[in-house]
């Protein structure tokens, strides 16, 4: 993209129109124009001749990686953004192209892509960290709000933040973090059961069931878990969906399609003109980034006065403590900061959300895993709506073991992983399992698209089926009759490699907080699976092909939501918990 630099044409155009006017006037483009016209002209041929090279000679006929296989269909025009080069086109022709693990296709304006399929070249990318970084387009798209906080660091910056910031994920922290996981999900699964409830009365009252729509709910108990467990700071939004923090999130950080478009177009045009053209887009990021990013400040300031005691700053594990341990390592101002609180928020409210909305459509799906999950949440989960037991908080020891719940997770990521998609960019001339990448291609690393490869999880790959997640084991002595069997959690899944199992990326850069992603999920699930049935609004949808999946931004989730027929499920009976 660098040789579309809109200032080097324009330099260039300058240079020829002064260099003609000045020494050769009467060879300029047409003779007695003024340096102006002529300059037009060269800046037109300029750009013509870029056009023509760049978006047709060269992608379509002239690189190298031309002769690497190709979608089957979809004609590859100006502006190639037929189906066959969308996320789930991609999955779906990938297994009918038969390929070494890389495929060659073009996107918008004919920009050359390679997908990165076989779990051997992802392996590459992963390890070979610093070789691959993430594509100008991610940091365009990323950067107004998130600054360069973890997600978008590089590199040595890169490797020093997350040396900072892993204690807060570690198992033994998160394990710590359940009383605030399971506060938030009892007022959510109270408030939901209430909307029923009233739902019913208001209504014939037969039924007890009202629709909501997933996602929505998710996201309001996703942004308080994800501010309460790292900014010690309850936002309300469960309580109400208005509150600041929720409004301006919604407002500034939730990614669209209109965010992306105008990132490609930084690509073309310096960011100071894009991000100044009097759009909504625009509009609404200068309204309410700064509104979010204050609320951080005040964090800081506060936690700051509060923390006279520099072994609070110095030894903490939340992480407003971790920011002033990073702030005095790497020698940090406050924006850069907030930078990595602002990632946080927005890494870890988004994803979790959409991970929790699919879980939710395929429960509906494949309502006797309600029935199964039910039954053993209700055994080992306090009962979230039980008034009186605000004290009784789900054992984190037991909740990493259950087979069922901890089986359905995992294959509903795997399913539809929240981050179905990531890319990578080469920082040089490279090869990757013998296959040559120059520098700056745009790679994909097609996440849902591997993880439903028959070579990546077997040969019932692309069905969903949490059983792989499940093995027999023999019970242990003391657990009961010799010989017995008794189902335990997996965690490969079946899967032919580490690199084929690619929900939370692998390496350096996968998800630092996998670990708190998967608590915080099978609390909500077993809440909610535990307490109600569902039922999608729309029948058509249970045949997955009516799904639309939403492709405008990081992650992948349904287009037009998910609205569910909530029902409370009567009882819950005896709970093995801990005391908070
Ligand atoms: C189900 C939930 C989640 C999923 C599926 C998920 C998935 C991922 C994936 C695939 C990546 C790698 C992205 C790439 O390389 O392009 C990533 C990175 C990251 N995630 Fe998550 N994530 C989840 C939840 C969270 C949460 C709750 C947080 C924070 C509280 C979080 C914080 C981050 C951060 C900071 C990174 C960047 C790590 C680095 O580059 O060192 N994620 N996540």
């Amino acid at each position: 993209m660098a040789k579309f630099s809109f200032l080097s044409n324009v330099a260039m155009a300058a240079a020829g129109a002064y260099a003609l006017t000045r020494y050769s006037p009467g060879h300029a483009p047409i003779v007695n124009l003024n340096p102006y016209s002529t300059f037009s002209i060269i800046y037109s041929l300029i750009l013509a001749w870029k056009i023509v090279y760049h978006m047709f000679l060269y992608p379509k006929w002239l690189s190298p990686l031309n002769k690497l296989p190709k979608p089957p269909a979809g004609a590859l025009g100006i502006m190639d953004s037929s189906g066959s080069v969308s996320a789930p086109g991609r999955e779906r022709w990938k297994p009918c192209v038969p390929h070494q693990g890389f495929l060659y296709y073009l996107h918008i304006f004919n920009s050359q892509r390679v997908i990165v399929a076989s779990p051997s070249a992802v392996q590459e990318l992963c390890v070979r960290a610093d070789d691959f970084t993430k594509p100008r387009l991610i940091r365009l798209l990323a950067e107004r709000f998130l600054g360069l906080g973890l997600v978008l660091a590089e590199t040595e910056q890169h490797r020093a933040q997350r040396r900072v910031f892993l204690p807060i994920f570690a198992p033994r922290h998160v394990r710590e973090m359940y009383p605030i996981f399971w506060a938030k999900t009892r007022e959510v699964t109270q408030k939901l059961a209430g909307i029923v409830e009233s739902a019913a009365v208001q209504g014939s009252g037969k039924e007890r069931m009202a629709v909501m729509e997933v996602g929505h709910w998710s996201s309001r108990a996703a942004l308080d878990i994800v501010t309460m467990a790292t900014l010690g700071k309850d936002f309300g939004s469960v309580e109400n969906e208005n509150s600041l923090l929720a409004k301006s999130y919604r407002n500034a950080l939730e990614p669209t399609r209109g965010h992306l478009v105008q990132a490609m177009f930084k690509l073309f045009f310096p960011s100071s003109i894009v991000d100044n053209i009097p759009n909504r887009w625009n509009r609404a990021l200068a309204e309410y980034v700064p509104i979010f990013r204050g609320t951080c400040r005040d964090l800081l300031i506060e936690k700051r006065n509060a923390a006279s005691d520099e072994t609070i700053k110095t030894k903490g594990k939340d992480l407003l403590s971790l920011c002033f341990q990073y702030e005095e390592s790497a020698r940090a101002n406050e924006e850069e900061l907030i930078d990595q609180l602002t990632t946080f928020l927005a890494a870890g409210h988004e994803t979790i959300s959409v991970g929790i909305t699919w879980a939710v459509y395929m429960l509906c799906l494949h309502p006797e895993w309600q029935t199964l999950l039910r039954e053993e949440t209700r055994a080992h989960f306090p009962d979230p709506t039980d008034g009186a037991g605000a004290a009784a908080v789900p054992d984190p020891f037991v909740v990493e073991t259950l087979p069922l719940l901890q089986a359905f997770i995992h294959e509903v990521l795997r399913w539809y992983p929240p981050i179905p998609e990531t890319m990578r960019e080469p920082l040089r001339d490279t090869v990757v399992d013998g296959q040559f990448l120059p520098k700056g291609l745009m790679l994909v690393v097609p996440i849902k698209g591997i993880m439903r490869q028959e070579t990546c999880f077997g040969p019932d790959a692309a069905v969903f089926n949490p059983r792989r997640w499940l093995t027999e084991k023999p019970v242990e002595e003391g657990e009961g009759a010799g010989g017995a069997t008794k189902l335990a959690f997996n965690s490969t899944g079946g899967a032919t490699s580490k690199y084929a199992n690619l929900s939370f990326m692998q390496g350096v850069r996968s998800c630092i907080a996998m670990n708190f992603a998967k608590a915080e999920m099978a609390c909500i699930i077993a809440a909610w699976v535990g307490r109600f049935k569902f039922e999608l609004e729309d029948p058509s949808l249970m045949d997955e092909k009516n799904m639309r999946i939403s492709n405008g931004s990081f992650s992948g989730r349904p287009a037009n939501g998910l609205n569910v027929k909530w029902g409370v499920v009567d009882g819950w009976g005896t709970k093995t918990a801990t005391k908070a």
